[in-house]
């Protein structure tokens, strides 16, 4: 993986389920959602989106299966069972027993549990009382859900023939860490894959990591991935020599701009579609190592010209949507900018974005448009919900 719009041939995507029946107007904000999703159309949306990728060569293999046969392996059952119970929020004696209850189930209800969650009503029983049982509302969570699952963009990342998994910022998404992380150790197909960012401490979504062309990564540094992170991202690919340069972009701290894909994302080899009131006050701060070996950081300086240079292109080019500021903003909040390359020139976009997606097409590229209604209901498109494993080199 060396760009984000070589031509696609595998991708790894969570097709939402029970998780998504947690969510209640009481928790969805704090569980990243803005309203309550259908969760027959949503999964209805997101089986048509895999299908469009299909229809374009596209292998699309979906996050509940590979953990499921990740689970097989013993020793990923047992780590399985000690991701999903916290000592903290049960105390040792119900851990305990949700601890031996998950030992004895198979890889599918724990699957189920690492994802959906579950509640103090649907812990196992066991002799004698219990404070803790008592003093939690039945339906509160004793394994927290994890709904943003779906947005498999953030909780993993491909850096050429390396994986990069995630160091989640917002307490909801934490625990995704736990299960990519066996997925990627234990599932045949990638248990030989290479970590390219091992140290899980400073904070990176994959939402903010753009490999804008071979040897060249923007790295956002906004609410969610943090300038550390960034910075050790950055000092780990040039360490296994995946780049020779790093973009560090800062974002505006807020839900609408929450990823760099929130902003802007590459539907050509030379093209960004770009939010406009984004546009002029992008800037970029240049990582590279010096002839020393030692970090250096210029900058910083506008986005387009610093990416132009790192490319070593004349221009990037920014599809001039020219929307009018109210159905920009509009349309940004709703992932118009968030779009999947399959191929260079060809990006799957939100079909409800009508303005953004006349404009590309205008521009020649070519928009494959899938309904959202339900899905986009968490804030992200057809980028966040995707995270490409493989694509063809663009030489
Ligand atoms: N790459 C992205 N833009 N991802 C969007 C993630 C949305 C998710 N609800 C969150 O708040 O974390």
């Amino acid at each position: 993986m060396e760009s984000e719009v070589g031509p696609l041939r595998s991708v790894l995507l969570h097709r939402p389920g029970a998780e998504l029946k947690r969510l209640t107007p009481r928790n969805n904000d704090q569980l990243l959602f803005d309203s309550i999703p259908w969760v027959d159309r949503a999964q209805e949306e997101h089986d048509a989106f895999a299908e469009v990728l299909r229809g374009r060569g596209v292998e699309v293999l979906l996050l509940p299966e590979l953990l499921r046969s990740a689970l097989d392996d013993p020793r990923a059952h047992a780590a399985g069972v000690h991701a999903a119970v916290d000592d903290r929020r049960l105390g040792a004696e119900l851990a305990d027993v949700l601890r031996s209850h998950l030992s004895s189930v198979d890889s599918v209800a724990l699957a189920e549990v690492l994802m959906a969650g579950m509640t103090f009503e649907e812990l196992p029983a066991a002799e004698g009382a219990s404070l803790v049982r008592k003093m939690n509302h039945p339906r509160d969570f004793a394994v927290d859900p994890l709904p943003n699952l779906l947005f498999t963009r953030d909780s993993s990342a491909w850096i050429a023939d390396r994986v990069a998994i995630s160091s989640l910022t917002m307490p909801a998404r934490r625990r995704e860490t736990a299960v990519l992380d066996l997925v990627y150790a234990y599932h045949p197909r990638f248990r030989q894959a290479a970590r390219a960012y091992g140290a899980h401490s400073a904070p990176i979504e994959g939402g903010d990591v753009m490999l804008l062309a071979p040897g060249v990564v923007a790295i956002g540094v906004g609410e969610r991935t943090s300038a550390a992170g960034a910075e050790s991202l950055a000092r780990s690919v040039f360490a296994d020599n995946l780049a020779h340069t790093v973009l560090a972009v800062p974002i505006e701290q807020s839900r609408a701009t929450m990823h760099l894909d929130t902003v802007c994302t590459m539907v050509n080899t030379d093209a960004v579609v770009m939010y406009p009131l984004a546009r002029d006050s992008l800037v970029a701060y240049t990582l590279y190592t010096g002839d020393d070996g030692a970090l250096r950081v210029d900058g910083p300086e506008p986005f387009l010209t610093a990416a132009a240079k790192a490319m070593d292109i004349d221009r990037l080019r920014v599809i001039d949507t020219g929307l009018d500021p109210v159905t920009a903003e509009r349309e940004q909040w709703d992932d118009g900018n968030n779009t999947l390359a399959v191929a260079p020139g060809v990006v799957v976009g939100y079909e409800r974005n009508v303005e953004t997606n006349e404009r590309l097409e205008a521009a020649g590229i070519e928009v494959l448009r899938i309904a959202g209604s339900e899905l986009g209901s968490g804030r992200g498109g057809p980028r966040c919900m995707s995270c490409p494993v493989v694509r063809d080199s663009l030489r």
